[in-house]
C-alpha cells in the first residue's frame, strides 16, 4: 500500500480520502532535518503552508510521485525540483476563494469602524463610545489591485454595499472590469482617489514592494489600505512609517513579508492598523474544500491517474506525456517569453504549429503555449486544465494554424502576440530530443537555448553597439553569459539576445535604450 505523510495540519475530509488507498501518516510541526530523515518512505506528502518543500527534501524524497498543496501558493515548494524528479505538484486554485475575499472585506468593515480595538476596550472593563467614531463605506471609493478570482467577488460585494469601484489589472479586458463593475485604471489614478485600496495579486518580482513609500505618497491621507494577497507586495517599513507621520489612515494586513511576524513596528501602532496572522483562508469551509481537493488529486495520481490541477506536469495520459513533454516545455516557454515581450494586455495569440506538430495531436501545446503566457499575470494559478478557460475570460484570441512542411528542424513552434503594447512573436524548436532552441525573435533568425534571465535589444547593425552595451552592462555589473545577433540584412535592423547571470538592476533599461542605434529592450525571466 502507498504512504502519505501529511505534515502540516489538514482537515479530517481529507485524511479520509488518502486512506481509502495509502496509509497516512500525520506528523505535524517536522524540523526540516527530521521530514529529510523519513520522507524517503513515503509515496505522497500533503501539505499547506508551513512546510518547506526543498530541493534537498526532494531529492531525499525517492519515492515521491506527489506533492500536494491543500491552498493555492506553491511558494513553499521548490517546484523546478520537483519537476526535474518528475513529481507531479497539485494545489487547489479556487477552495479558499470566497474566503480570502470575506476576509478582505471584513478588514475594510473592521478598519473603518475600529471593531478590533473598540472590543479590546469593552473586554478591559471600559465603556468608551467617544474614541471609535468611524467611517461609513458607502459612497466610498474602493480601489482594487488585481482582478481576478479574489479580486472580483471583493468587487461584487462592495458594490452592494454602496461603494465605487475602481480597479487596476493589466491582464484584464476593459469589458470584463464592466461586467463586475468596475472602471479599469491606470494605478496612479486609483492611488490618487480610492479611499480604501484592497491588494489580490500575486507576488512577482513587478509587485513585490508595489506599495512604497513613492506609491504611498501618492495617496488620499485618510486612504486605508489592506493586503489579503501576499507579504512583500507592500513595504512595510514605508507602511510604518507613513501612518506614523498621517500621510494615510489606515491598514490592515493578512500577511507579511516574513511569517510569522516578528519584530515590527506595525504591531506598536493604534486603532488604525490591524494585523491577522494569514488568516485568510482559515474558514472551516475553505479548509474542507482545500483538503478535498488536493487529497482527490493525490488519490488519483496514486492510482496511476491524471491530477486535474497540476501545477508542474499536465493531466495527461502517461504514453501521451512521454511523447509531448519535451515540446509541452517549448511551447510554455515560447509562451512565457512572449507575453513578457508583448508586456501589457494581450489581445490575440497566433500559434503556428510547423512540421511534426501539424497534428491534431499536438492541442496540448496549444494549452502549454496559454499557461506560459498567462504566467505572468497568474503565476501557480495557472494550470494545464485552466489555462484555455482564463486565457477565455480575459478576452485573448487564439488562433491556431498548422503547416506540416518540415523547414530547419522536425518541428517548430511560432507564437505571436499582439496586446495592448504592440506585436511580438517567437519561434522555438527542439535540438536533439530535448534541448530548447529559440530560432526567431520578432522575425530576427537567432539560434540560443533560453535561460533563466535574458535581454533582448532590437538595434540598428553597426559597428561599436555590442562594445557599448557589453560596457554598459558591466558597469551595472551585470555578468554575461552568452550573447548573439540576428539580423536579416548586414547594417539593417537587428535583434541581439543575451542571456546573463542574474536579474537586470533597476533603472538600467532606461540606459540601455539611451544607448545611440538601440530603439527597444526587453528584459525576461523565465
Ligand atoms: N490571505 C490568504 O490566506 C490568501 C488566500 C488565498 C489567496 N491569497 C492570495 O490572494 C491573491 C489573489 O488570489 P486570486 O485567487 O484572486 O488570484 P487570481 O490569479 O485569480 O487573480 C490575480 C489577478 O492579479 C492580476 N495581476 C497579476 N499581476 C498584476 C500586476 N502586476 N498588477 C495588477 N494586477 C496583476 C492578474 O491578472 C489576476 O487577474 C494571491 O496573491 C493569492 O496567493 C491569499
Ligand atoms: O492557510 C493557508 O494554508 C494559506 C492560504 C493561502 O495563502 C494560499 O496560498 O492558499
Amino acid at each position: 500500500m502507498s504512504k502519505v505523510l501529511v505534515s502540516d495540519s489538514i482537515d479530517q475530509a481529507g485524511i479520509d480520502i488518502l486512506s481509502q488507498v495509502a496509509t497516512v501518516d500525520v506528523k505535524l510541526g517536522l524540523k526540516p532535518a527530521q521530514l529529510l530523515e523519513i520522507i524517503g518512505e513515503y509515496d505522497a506528502l500533503m501539505i499547506r503552508s508551513s512546510t518547506r518543500v526543498t530541493q534537498e527534501i526532494i531529492e531525499a524524497g525517492t519515492q515521491l510521485k506527489i506533492i500536494g498543496r491543500a491552498g493555492v501558493g506553491v511558494d513553499n515548494v521548490d517546484v523546478p525540483a520537483a519537476t526535474r524528479r518528475g513529481i507531479v505538484v497539485v494545489n487547489s486554485p479556487e477552495g479558499n476563494t470566497i474566503a480570502a475575499a470575506e476576509h478582505a472585506l471584513a478588514m475594510i468593515l473592521a478598519l473603518s469602524r475600529h471593531i478590533p480595538d473598540a472590543n479590546a476596550s469593552v473586554k478591559r472593563g471600559a465603556w468608551d463610545r467617544n474614541s471609535f467614531v468611524g467611517a461609513e463605506v458607502y459612497k466610498k471609493t474602493l480601489g482594487v489591485v488585481g482582478l481576478g478570482k479574489i479580486g472580483s467577488h471583493v468587487a461584487a460585494v462592495a458594490k452592494t454595499m454602496g461603494m465605487k469601484l475602481l480597479a487596476y489589472d493589466p491582464f484584464i479586458s476593459t469589458e470584463r472590469a464592466e461586467q463586475i463593475g468596475c472602471q479599469l485604471v491606470e494605478l496612479d489614478l486609483l492611488f490618487q482617489q480610492a479611499d480604501y485600496i484592497t491588494l489580490h495579486i500575486p507576488k512577482t518580482p513587478e509587485t513585490t514592494h508595489l506599495i512604497n513609500a513613492t506609491t504611498l505618497a501618492k495617496m488620499k491621507p485618510t486612504a486605508r489600505i489592506i493586503n489579503c494577497a501576499r507579504g512583500g507586495i507592500i513595504d512595510e517599513v514605508a507602511l510604518a512609517a507613513a501612518l506614523k507621520a498621517g500621510k494615510i489612515g489606515g491598514a490592515a494586513l493578512d500577511v507579511f513579508e516574513s511569517e510569522p511576524l516578528g519584530e515590527s513596528e506595525l504591531r506598536s501602532l493604534g486603532k488604525e492598523v490591524i494585523l491577522t496572522p494569514h488568516l485568510g483562508a482559515s474558514t472551516a469551509e475553505a479548509q474542507v474544500n482545500v483538503a478535498i481537493d488536493v487529497a482527490e488529486q493525490i488519490r488519483d495520481v496514486l492510482l496511476g491517474l491524471p491530477a486535474r490541477s497540476a501545477v508542474n506536469i499536465p493531466g495527461l495520459g502517461p504514453d501521451v506525456l512521454e511523447e509531448l513533454k519535451p515540446y509541452m516545455q517549448l511551447a510554455e516557454t515560447l509562451g512565457n517569453l512572449v507575453g513578457q515581450l508583448a508586456g501589457g494586455r494581450v489581445e490575440v495569440l497566433n500559434i503556428r504549429l510547423q512540421g511534426e506538430l501539424a497534428t491534431n495531436k499536438s492541442q496540448p501545446l496549444i494549452v502549454a503555449a496559454l499557461k506560459g503566457l498567462l504566467y505572468q499575470a497568474l503565476r501557480e494559478r495557472v494550470n494545464y486544465v485552466n489555462a484555455n478557460i482564463e486565457a477565455k475570460e480575459r478576452g485573448i484570441r487564439v488562433i491556431e494554424t498548422r503547416d506540416a512542411s518540415i523547414r530547419d528542424y522536425a518541428g517548430t513552434l511560432h507564437l505571436e502576440a499582439t496586446g495592448t503594447l504592440g506585436t511580438h512573436s517567437v519561434t522555438g524548436a527542439l535540438l536533439g530530443e530535448r534541448e530548447i532552441h529559440l530560432t526567431d525573435v520578432d522575425g530576427f533568425p537567432i539560434n540560443v537555448p533560453p535561460s533563466k534571465y535574458m535581454l533582448f535589444t532590437l538595434h540598428r547593425d553597426m559597428p561599436g553597439i555590442i562594445g557599448k552595451l557589453g560596457s554598459l552592462l558591466g558597469s551595472f555589473n551585470v555578468n554575461i553569459a552568452s550573447m548573439q545577433v540576428g539580423r536579416k540584412i548586414v547594417r539593417g535592423d537587428a535583434v541581439m539576445a543575451l542571456s546573463i547571470d542574474d536579474p537586470l538592476p533597476e533603472g538600467i533599461l532606461d540606459e540601455i535604450i539611451k544607448v545611440p542605434g538601440i530603439r527597444d529592450a526587453y528584459t525576461v525571466t523565465l
